[in-house]
């Protein structure tokens, strides 16, 4: 439900700028700073290097609120470029890194990272985004030799972008083996897809994400007026790069709510919700807890994150919705009734998430997934003692592991021997047959949903099963 328009291509529109002698060295940074981009340049080398070596959210760093300093101290053009130069960097990474070492006699100083940071965004700008190139190269060179720690590097940073410009094609073609991303993350593709499959989700996962907006009601009638289609789930979808979401018609009123279309399935895996109890075990910021309001359902919306149910609590207003909001940890939670339907959408390794979130590769590990596999089955026990005989429990998450998904689930019900996984059965999600296993649970991945433009294909990846007792 957020606002922010990921993945949208802005470009630097500077020229190069004054290459007049400095006075001295302040005046020259001062001259430089002035340069059209550099000051955006600048901050995305720093948000990098956050997130690559202190493993920080691109999310948090972005915030509009409490996001970096840096990057808040940009004007709104800067900060458009810092997230162009920041996704299309992350999503190429491992290419940009080998490029590196290829462009580089010699490898460079143990520790210099910051160089390293600073040529990565060099070759975004050159690569991937839309800046000629004598202005990149100028840029990268004026960023290096106002960095006191680049300085001595800044005819390094110009011989290397200057043959980067020169061998392009042949040292690009010289890059197909590379790894699309890195080792941990496609050796967990591999564990659970065939070689074909790995292969698809890989090169779908380099694409920027549509926009799919999740309406109230007449998908067909907003996706005319947006300049959408109507997919398979429902959604209504939005190529990326078009203008920010607030800015779209229907936004205001409240008459939909960005939320990928995978992650529109879950809540529409319940029976009939009419005037039924329903518990959002994890709910914030509330795209599922909205749509099981919208199908009748009385929700208590629980989540432990104070500012995340803030968030929920806007949303809910903007979109005139109401649930009973309670700020809990999901296995404190206690109810002596019974819900008749609980979902629990549980925090996991998002990996399922990486066209939107090109940093997740980059901030997690297969370490973080065993953890948060721990922390969901937990969950996952405690959610099932809420759920009354006959009701119904959902449970999802945005990971592609299976150890966060089928695994997990089968151990819940070799645990729980009163418990049945309910099939989704695939006569019911015409266009969506592709996702429901052969024991009836839903699993998307990026490949999916495809379409003659790829900006247009794809769905995040999730797992959901409905859960049920006698
Ligand atoms: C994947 S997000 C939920 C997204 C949400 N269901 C939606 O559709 O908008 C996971 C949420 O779980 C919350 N969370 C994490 N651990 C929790 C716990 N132990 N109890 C309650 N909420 C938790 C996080 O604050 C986060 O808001």
């Amino acid at each position: 439900m957020s606002a922010d328009r990921s993945g949208s291509h802005s470009r630097s529109k500077g020229s190069p700028g004054s290459r007049r002698k400095p006075a001295s060295a302040a005046q020259g940074r001062r001259e430089a700073v002035t340069k059209p981009g550099l000051e955006a340049r600048i901050a995305a080398t720093r948000l990098l290097g956050a997130v690559i070596d202190g493993r920080a959210s691109l999310d948090g760093l972005l915030d509009r609120k409490g996001g970096n300093p840096h990057f808040l101290a940009l004007s709104e053009p800067d900060r458009q470029l810092v997230r162009a130069i920041l996704a299309a960097a992350l999503r190429h990474l491992t290419v940009l890194e080998a490029l590196i070492d290829r462009l580089t006699d010699k490898p460079l100083p143990e520790g210099a990272r910051s160089l390293r940071h600073l040529l990565v965004v060099a070759l975004t700008q050159i690569l991937h985004l839309d800046v000629a190139d004598h202005a990149a190269v100028d840029l990268a060179v004026s960023q290096a030799q106002i960095d006191p720690r680049n300085k001595r590097f800044a005819s390094l940073v110009n011989a290397v972008l200057r043959r980067l410009i020169r061998e392009r094609e042949t040292l690009l073609s010289d890059l197909d083996a590379v790894s699309p991303f890195p080792d941990w993350y496609m050796g967990r593709l591999a564990a659970s897809h065939a070689p074909a499959t790995v292969d698809a989700i890989a090169r779908a996962l380099k694409v920027p994400a549509p926009l799919d907006l999740s309406v109230k009601s007449d998908a067909a009638g907003w996706a005319e007026r947006l300049g959408g289609t109507v997919i398979a789930t429902g959604s209504v979808r939005l190529p990326p790069g078009g203008p920010p979401v607030p800015e779209l018609a229907g936004f205001e009123t409240g008459e939909w709510w960005v939320q990928d279309a995978a992650a529109s399935l879950p809540a529409r895996l319940f029976s009939d919700l009419s005037g039924k109890r329903v518990a959002d075990l994890c709910a914030a910021p509330g795209g599922k807890t909205a749509q099981l309001i919208l199908q009748g359902g009385v929700v208590t919306a629980f989540d432990q994150s104070a500012s995340r149910l803030q968030r929920l609590e806007d949303n809910l207003a903007r979109l005139g919705l109401s649930a009973h909001v309670v700020r809990a940890r999901a296995q404190e939670v206690v109810d002596e009734e019974g819900f008749d339907a609980v979902l629990l959408d549980a925090p996991c390794s998002s990996t399922g998430t990486v066209r939107r979130h090109p940093d997740v590769v980059w901030t997690k590990s297969f370490t973080d997934v065993e953890t948060l596999a721990r922390v969901q089955r937990q969950l996952l026990d405690h959610a099932a003692r809420l759920v009354r005989p006959g009701g119904e429990l959902v449970f999802s998450n945005c990971s592609l592991d299976p150890l966060e998904g089928e695994e997990l689930v089968a151990g819940f019900l070799a645990d729980h021997p009163a418990w049945r996984i309910k099939p989704i059965l695939p006569a019911n999600w015409p266009g969506l047959e592709e996702t429901i296993t052969g024991k009836g649970e839903m699993r998307t991945h990026p490949a999916q949903l495809a379409h003659e433009d790829e900006r247009l294909a794809g769905l995040d990846g999730f797992y959901a099963v409905v859960l049920t007792h006698s």
